[in-house]
């Protein structure tokens, strides 16, 4: 039975795996066989995708944000940086004000 919500811890270490354990015709090996270039390109694309979804209605947007966040969990993994480290970068920033006083293009509104 499939699950009723994805993990994202859980997918990031199921892409780990596939790094580390390839599996023939399974299309995250896919993506690092091809390497780098064609992960950066993927995760354009799927970005352009998110962002014309938006104008259009948000079942689309739905699908290629989660497009997009596994294709980013790829290249997270490419470069070896792990989920844990994004997460404590927005648990670093959480409370935080914004300086909205330090920006010129908010004064002037
Ligand atoms: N979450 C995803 C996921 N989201 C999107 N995709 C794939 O991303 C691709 C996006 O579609 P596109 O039309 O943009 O790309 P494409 O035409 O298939 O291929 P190219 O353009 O890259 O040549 C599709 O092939 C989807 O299957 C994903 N593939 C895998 N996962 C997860 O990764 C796990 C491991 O998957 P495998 O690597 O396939 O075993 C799965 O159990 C899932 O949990």
């Amino acid at each position: 039975m499939s699950k009723q919500e994805q993990d994202l811890d859980e997918l990031y270490a199921m892409i780990k795996d596939r790094k580390e354990n390839p599996v023939k015709g399974s299309y995250t090996d896919y993506l690092f066989t091809k390497g780098l270039d064609k992960i950066l390109k993927k995760v354009g694309e799927e970005s352009t995708e998110v962002i014309v979804a938006s104008k259009n209605n948000n079942e689309e947007l739905q699908y290629e944000t989660a497009d997009l966040l596994y294709h980013l969990m790829v290249l997270l993994v490419e470069k070896d940086l792990p989920f844990d480290a994004i997460k404590k970068e927005l648990a670093s920033r959480e409370g935080l004000m914004s300086k909205t006083k330090d920006r010129d293009e908010i004064k002037k509104l």
